[in-house]
């Protein structure tokens, strides 16, 4: 199959929620043993974790996060706090041996706390990668283009990284996650995040370029020029999703959508973590708007662009910790509150089934009614 037919299939088989199963749920919320809406935001989680699940007694069990990183042509332009050498130096961190464990980054340490597997994906890093066993490779080309002076990425190596991640999606799903992190690390890729973030949205770039890894103002500045520069050369129509990813994108971008793409298809549960992921869920929605109903938003993170990505996702955020550093980690974090929805919706009882007094009471039979 060649790679446009590949994603045309994938798209297709993203579909929505089952919403029996979601009113099954909500039913069961009601009865269950508390006072109703006393579990907060944790109940309307478990009512979409029914519908991705297509039971009222989800039980997903394995997490796991895939950190697909990735170089950017637009950090010659000088708007990262950091040099481009990170992006490999940290692919090497996530791969390193610890005493804790595989990895020595954010990511490792606190999946390692929750029990979460995590893949890494070279989706396109400028430097040569030493070979290592649980390396993935996927790259396309070292490094994306300069997006402010032409089109970051071609159709042909997006398409190759969209099926790269849904490549992933399909191990990590294989070996047991039934929820799936896409995580990224790529020095420079808040600016396409920001670019793609204003032409999706069709905001001011001011309003939606942050500071990433803590630019200072004057850079800050500058960034948010860089993506004016970018917009006009009006190199992608908002008609094609596509062709806006490719124009303004990432590889790790690109990677991210097919994943989360490839658990939609698989009807597994899906947490978007931060900024640049968010980038990923926009061109996907616009692709297949059904995917929605499998995203969960991790916390709202720091980039003053988050907020705008997940109001039009209409996705609500489980917390807000002031997290700015991607890889995954917000939404690692997030896992346990989904593993914990799914679980309050299986395993407690109801006000019957518990002998609790105060539950509403069961309607009716027609052959107990008092005017039958
Ligand atoms: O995704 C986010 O919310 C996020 C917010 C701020 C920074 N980051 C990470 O920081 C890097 C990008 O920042 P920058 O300043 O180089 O564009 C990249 O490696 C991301 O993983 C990520
Ligand atoms: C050290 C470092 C680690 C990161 N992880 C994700 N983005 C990052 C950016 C930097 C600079």
């Amino acid at each position: 199959m060649n790679l446009s037919d590949h994603l045309a299939d994938l798209l297709s088989s993203v579909t929505p929620a089952d919403q029996l199963a979601m009113q099954a749920a909500r039913e069961r919320q009601a009865q269950l043993t508390k006072p109703p809406g006393a579990l907060g935001q944790l109940e309307e989680i478990s009512v979409r974790l029914a519908g991705v699940f297509r039971t009222p007694k989800p039980h997903p069990r394995g997490v796991a996060v895939v950190v697909a990183a990735g170089d950017h042509g637009v950090a010659a332009e000088g708007v990262s706090a950091f040099p481009q050498t990170v992006t490999p130096a940290m692919v090497g961190n996530f791969l390193l041996s610890t005493p804790a464990g595989a990895g020595g980054a954010a990511v490792n340490a606190i999946a390692r706390s929750l029990g979460a597997q995590v893949y890494v994906l070279d989706a396109g890093v400028a430097a040569e990668l030493p070979d290592h066993p649980q390396l993935i490779r996927a790259a396309a080309r070292r490094g994306t283009r300069n997006l402010r002076l032409e089109s970051a990425m071609t159709r042909e190596e997006t398409l190759s990284l969209i099926a790269a991640g849904a490549s992933v999606a399909r191990q990590a799903i294989g070996a047991g996650a039934d929820v799936l992190i896409p995580g990224e690390m790529g020095i420079a890729n808040t600016t396409p995040a920001s670019a793609l973030s204003a032409k999706l949205l069709g905001l001011n770039p001011a309003a939606v370029t942050g500071r990433g890894t803590g630019v200072d103002d004057s850079t800050l500045a500058h960034k948010v020029e860089v993506i004016r520069d970018a917009l006009a050369r009006r190199g992608s129509q908002l008609s094609d999703p596509l062709g806006v990813l490719a124009d303004l994108g990432g590889y790790e971008i690109a990677a991210m959508l097919g994943m989360m793409l490839q658990a939609a298809a698989l009807k597994r549960a899906i947490i978007v973590d931060g900024f640049v992921e968010g980038s990923a869920a926009l061109i996907g929605v616009a692709l297949a708007p059904a995917l929605r109903d499998y995203l969960f938003a991790a916390g709202l993170c720091a980039e003053i662009g988050h907020r705008a990505q997940l109001d039009h996702l209409k996705l609500t955020p489980m917390f807000d910790l002031g997290l700015r550093l991607g890889e995954g980690t917000g939404g690692v974090l997030a896992a346990p509150f989904l593993l914990a929805a799914a679980a309050t919706l299986r395993e407690m009882l109801t006000f019957e089934e518990a002998g609790v007094p105060g539950g509403s009471e069961p309607a009716l039979a027609p052959e107990h009614s008092l005017q039958g």
